[in-house]
């Protein structure tokens, strides 16, 4: 891979999954600037992958040929604000914002700019990420496949065609972290309630759902109602913990959540 400058404004948690995700594989860290407002984060970065840091993310931009935005969504107007004096033209901007859209990106950093808009996850830092991306027609395809490169160090990527599906990628892939470390911070709850210790409980949990996820993945021509009913014998105990699950409308409550996530980003892009 050519080793472009890139810079990161915003030394957040998915920052860091990114960078972690890039020196991992190779990318020279010395290539890599993050730029926050506070420094504990960014020492972190450092010491851990060796990057470079600043406290100004107008120096962070300067010298990138990469422009990665990784700070919340509300406060994309003010360090498109900051970042507007400089000219933007030559560089690649990559936004990791959930619900800004696309076309508020130039009026916040006041000038036309390359944008591609894309949505990954935590996993990225350890190499298992997806990240969705959306480009509009007038990036070309060199920046397009530059973008692609540095976000598949973290994982698989995904185009999508229209930028309202990112919203879909957010509910898949985004957010969903959150749901598995949920449903596993229940099911070590409710094994630590019954009296074993949250350490073995969450280490039998956790290789569960990773031999889960492996079986899905490695068996693509399974249904995951096969891999399912594989597990669970006429009459026996898992039957009696599906039925429960069931009962309590699981599916509904996994669509409710997924169409809220999806709401939510849709109310942000009217916000942002
Ligand atoms: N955490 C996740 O799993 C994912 C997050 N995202 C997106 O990534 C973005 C960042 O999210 P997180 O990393 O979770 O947030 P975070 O709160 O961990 O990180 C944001 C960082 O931006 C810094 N910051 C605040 N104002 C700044 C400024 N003016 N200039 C430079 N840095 C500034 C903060 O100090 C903080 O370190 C959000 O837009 C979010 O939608 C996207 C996909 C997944
Ligand atoms: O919760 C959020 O808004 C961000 C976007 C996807 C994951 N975290």
């Amino acid at each position: 891979m050519s080793q472009k400058n890139v810079c990161f404004i915003g030394a957040g948690n998915m920052t860091r999954s990114i960078v972690s995700g890039l020196v991992k594989s190779g990318y020279s860290p010395k290539h890599i600037t993050a730029a926050n407002p506070s420094q504990p984060k960014l020492d972190a970065l450092q010491q851990d992958f060796g990057i470079n840091i600043t406290n100004d993310n107008i120096e962070a931009a300067k010298s990138a040929d990469v422009i990665v935005l990784g700070v919340k969504p509300h406060l994309m107007a003010l360090v498109g604000e900051q970042l507007s004096d400089l000219d933007l033209s030559n560089k690649l901007i990559i936004t990791i914002a959930a619900g800004v859209t696309a076309k508020r990106y130039s009026d916040y950093f006041k000038q036309e700019i390359k944008l591609i808009r894309t949505m990954p996850n935590t996993p990225t830092q350890i190499g298992v990420g997806l990240t969705g991306l959306f480009a509009g027609d007038d990036i070309s395809a060199e920046d397009k496949t530059l973008c692609e490169t540095l976000m598949a160090t973290g994982g698989e990527v995904f185009w999508v065609n229209k930028e309202e599906e990112l919203n879909q990628v957010i509910a898949l892939a985004g957010s969903s972290p959150a749901y598995f470390f949920l449903f596993l911070e229940a099911m070590v709850e409710s094994a630590v309630k019954s009296g074993m210790a949250e350490v073995s409980a969450r280490e039998m949990a956790q290789q569960a759902a990773l031999g889960a996820a492996l079986m899905v993945k490695q068996n693509p021509d399974l249904s995951l109602t096969q891999l399912r009913n594989n597990v669970t014998s006429k009459g026996g105990t898992t039957a009696q913990a599906i039925a429960t699950f069931e009962q309590g409308n699981i599916r509904g409550l996994v669509d409710d959540a997924m169409t809220n996530c999806i709401a939510r980003a849709q109310e942000m892009a009217k916000q942002y």
